[in-house]
């Protein structure tokens, strides 16, 4: 049996948190391969390494002088090297790595990014497998491009491409910890290409899929996923087994604590996911499956995401027109645009995107397009938009949850823009003005947990 562990930035961030992750990867002999982040937060208003990384992409893309933004990428990794008494000529090979990443990269931006931030966990993975090594494993460093983690050349954006499936259920057959970094892998033409920030999720999900594990462990600061972003709530109630289609809804609609684009590889497979606290192993965790015992209350949690923007149209007569529908959508499609939601009502249609889609100049070719190909009465655009997801397999089976749930936002004055219910079996949801966004969080998860903790 094989099973995958990943440990977030958090729990790599420094030399104790190397300690910890060690410890628990030589706890159980079953875990043989360990993917790292890089060096995350060591405290509440540190740097993550992947942001350091930015910032000197940044200064080189500018041309300014960027040593200080290249010193402190190192000094996060001379700390954890020193304290570790890990050989120095590892920040050696790492200074000259980010120097040649610099030169080979400074006139190319998307690849200078991607392959500045893949560093970050290249390193990192480096380091711990020479840890491992120092406290007698037979730890082995293998890069992505040697797993054969193939991924499309979509800068910053990569997705797994079928057949690196084949060359990674070798890995299987390979004696020793395998330390793998984390958030990129490598394209057809040899491209480092990064996966969407938060990335380090999804190379885990991939390899548990590919060697086919046991179990997929998910290391980061917290004891469990909690039913609503502990952020918000003082203690939520912790959720111990939920489903994929379950966490995949909370992870689209802003539970940041697993990535949503992680759950499909495991999904395929059937691959049990068990997020867990580095800090505190002995906690039980969370237990993501394939099928859980419904038990308990319809809603398992409640999420929010605010930077939606809408697209509201109006058209007498819209209910007639063949593929009106279509055509709209085929303008979003044509300008690169990917929708969320498409609430609508016989004359009405509204699309709902992100804002950060709409670069500048987008939206004024977009509304100028639906204006002149669609020949809409009306067409407006409302911003600063939250989407709030009320997610449980139970919902479906229960009468009166959307009646719990309107009351209690109508409760806290919160003005409810927008419903969508019953085009997922697993979740509700409500677009809100992004200002009340927490307040709505916060009043339905009172109203859906009340017995748990008002
Ligand atoms: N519903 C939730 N349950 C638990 N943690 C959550 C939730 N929503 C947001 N989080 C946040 O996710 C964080 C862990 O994810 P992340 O920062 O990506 O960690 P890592 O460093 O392990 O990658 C937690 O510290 C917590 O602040
Ligand atoms: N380091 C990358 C990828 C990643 O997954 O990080 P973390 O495990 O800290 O969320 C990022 O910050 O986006």
């Amino acid at each position: 049996m094989v099973k995958v562990v990943k440990f977030g930035g958090s729990s790599v961030a420094g030399a104790a948190q190397f300690t910890k992750a060690a410890e628990i990867v030589r706890g159980d002999v079953e875990r043989r391969i360990v993917v790292v982040s890089a060096p995350g937060k060591r405290f509440a208003d540190d740097i993550k390494t992947t942001d350091l990384l930015i910032e000197l992409a940044e200064s080189v893309k500018k041309g300014r002088d960027f040593s200080g933004e290249m010193q402190a990428v190192i000094d996060r990794y001379a700390a954890i090297i020193e304290e570790l008494d890990l050989p120095f000529s590892l920040l050696d090979s790492l200074k000259k790595q980010l120097s040649h990443l610099v030169d080979t990269y400074k006139e190319d931006e998307p690849r200078l990014f991607d392959a500045l931030m893949a560093s970050g966990e290249n390193e990192n993975a480096k380091l711990m497998a020479a840890y491992l090594r120092q406290l007698g494993e037979e730890a082995h460093y293998v890069s992505p491009e040697e797993a054969g983690m193939v991924v499309t050349d979509d800068p910053a954006n990569a997705r797994i491409l079928p057949e690196a499936y084949d060359r990674l259920k070798n890995l299987r057959n390979r004696s020793g910890l395998l330390v793998v970094p984390g958030f990129f892998g490598v394209s057809k033409n040899g491209h480092i290409v990064t996966f969407p920030r938060g990335g380090s999720d999804i190379t885990g999900s991939i390899l548990a899929a590919g060697v086919e594990a046991s179990l997929y462990e998910n290391f980061t600061d917290v004891d469990s996923v909690y039913s609503v972003n502990p952020a918000l709530i003082e203690n939520p109630q912790e959720m111990k087994e939920i489903t994929y289609r379950e966490m995949r809804e909370l992870a689209y609609a802003g539970f940041s604590v697993f990535h949503d684009e992680a759950l499909q590889p495991v999904v395929a497979e059937k691959i049990p996911v068990c997020i867990k606290n580095t800090n505190h192993p002995e906690a039980d965790g969370t237990l993501i499956v394939d099928q859980r015992e419904q038990k308990g209350l319809p809603v398992v949690g409640i999420a929010s995401d605010k930077g939606f923007i809408t697209i509201n149209l109006r058209k007498y007569l819209m209910n007639r027109e063949v593929g009106f529908g279509q055509h709209l959508l085929q303008i979003l499609a044509e300008e690169g645009i990917s929708f969320e939601h498409t609430p609508s009502g016989i004359d009405n249609m509204s699309v709902i995107v992100r804002e950060e889609y709409m670069e500048e100049g987008k939206e004024e070719k977009i509304l100028a397009r639906i204006r002149a190909e669609l020949n809409v009465e009306e067409v407006h655009v409302e911003r600063d938009l939250a989407m709030v997801m009320v997610v449980g397999e139970g919902m479906a089976r229960t009468v009166g949850v959307a009646a719990k749930a309107t009351t209690a936002l109508a409760e806290a004055g919160v003005n409810i823009k927008m419903i969508n219910q019953g085009s997922s079996e697993v979740s509700m949801m409500f677009g809100v003005n992004a200002s009340e966004a927490d307040l709505a969080v916060k009043s339905l998860y009172k109203a859906c947990f009340a017995q748990v903790k008002a």
